[in-house]
């Protein structure tokens, strides 16, 4: 078991991330229900709830995708309720998905240069200009590089591993350079040597990175994150570090009900039994 400290996250006390009052209805469903919360500069907060707490409504709102039906998002300090998705990009927010956005018939190489491109000013940049052509090349090496894909560039994104496509998949977010990175679940559905993978790529987060990850198991929450917020029914009903919300009564009983009381979780992956059966609490 890992249980390193997320060492590398420099927290600075700048709020990088707030919402206030947030909440998102879908006809008689509260699926958020008037969370608040904020995140400071460099913070590494996991986002943890059994199913259908709304988890991914509020990562949808946070990026964009989804319209609050009430509240408020700011990324530092500016108020971005009413922004387009791209336009939070352009801010500086990045995300994964449940489902990856890896194009699996390009190499990793393109699909790096793609998500790379996207970040020059000038589309036609590639083609007027060799210089820019060759930076672009190598930012996607030291990308790859930087996240143990450095021998897989020129492999079809199809032949990978489960677990290199969501290394990919976050290399692909970390293209865009953000300031603030949600993760949906990278580690879902991965072997347990894969999870090593995707932790050991957690800590090599760039420190100045605030980090907001949905994550059903603990071993990855433990290792990469400092906090973890609850979500349940759409409500924010706790906040702590990882040993406080493991401990905390409520949360206990909200995923194990009564009967748990007094019940020991278990050590390795305390709060996700079943997450591989598709019964997972988180
Ligand atoms: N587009 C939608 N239309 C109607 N109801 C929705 C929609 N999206 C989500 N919901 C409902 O909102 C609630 C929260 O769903 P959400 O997917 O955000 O939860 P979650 O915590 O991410 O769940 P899971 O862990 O299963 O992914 C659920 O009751 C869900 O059925």
């Amino acid at each position: 078991m890992n249980t390193t400290a997320p060492a590398q996250a420099a927290s600075t006390g700048e709020v990088a991330l707030r919402v206030e009052s947030l909440g998102r209805q879908f006809a008689g469903v509260k699926a958020v229900d008037g969370v608040t919360l904020s995140v400071s500069r460099g913070a590494r907060l996991g986002i943890i709830g059994p199913n259908g707490a709304g988890k991914t409504t509020f990562f949808n709102m946070l990026s964009g995708e989804l319209k609050p039906t009430s509240g408020r998002i700011e990324m530092f300090g500016q108020d971005v309720t009413r922004l387009p998705a791209h336009r939070r990009v352009a801010l500086g927010l990045g995300r994964t998905y449940q489902v990856t956005r890896v194009l699996h018939g390009l190499t990793v190489r393109e699909n790096l240069t793609v998500a790379v491109h996207g970040l020059s000013r000038s589309k036609l940049g590639l083609l007027r200009s060799w210089r820019a052509y060759r930076r672009q090349m190598e930012q996607v090496e030291e990308l790859a590089a930087s996240f143990g894909l450095e021998n897989r560039l020129d492999v079809l994104a199809e032949a990978l591993s489960h677990g290199e496509v969501r290394q990919l998949d976050v290399c692909l977010a970390l293209a865009l350079k953000p300031s603030i990175l949600l993760l949906d679940e990278p580690a879902a559905g991965l072997s347990p040597a894969e999870r090593v993978d995707i932790r050991a790529l957690l800590n090599r987060l760039p420190p100045e990175l605030t980090l907001i990850l949905i994550e059903h198991d603990m071993d990855v929450l433990r290792s990469a994150v400092d906090e973890i917020a609850v979500l349940h029914h759409g409500e924010y009903v706790a906040r702590g570090s990882v040993a406080e919300i493991q401990q905390n009564e409520l949360v206990r009983e909200l995923y194990l009900g009564k009967q748990a009381e007094g019940a020991e979780l278990p050590k390795e992956t305390a709060l996700n039994a079943g997450t591989e059966s598709g019964g997972g609490l988180v």
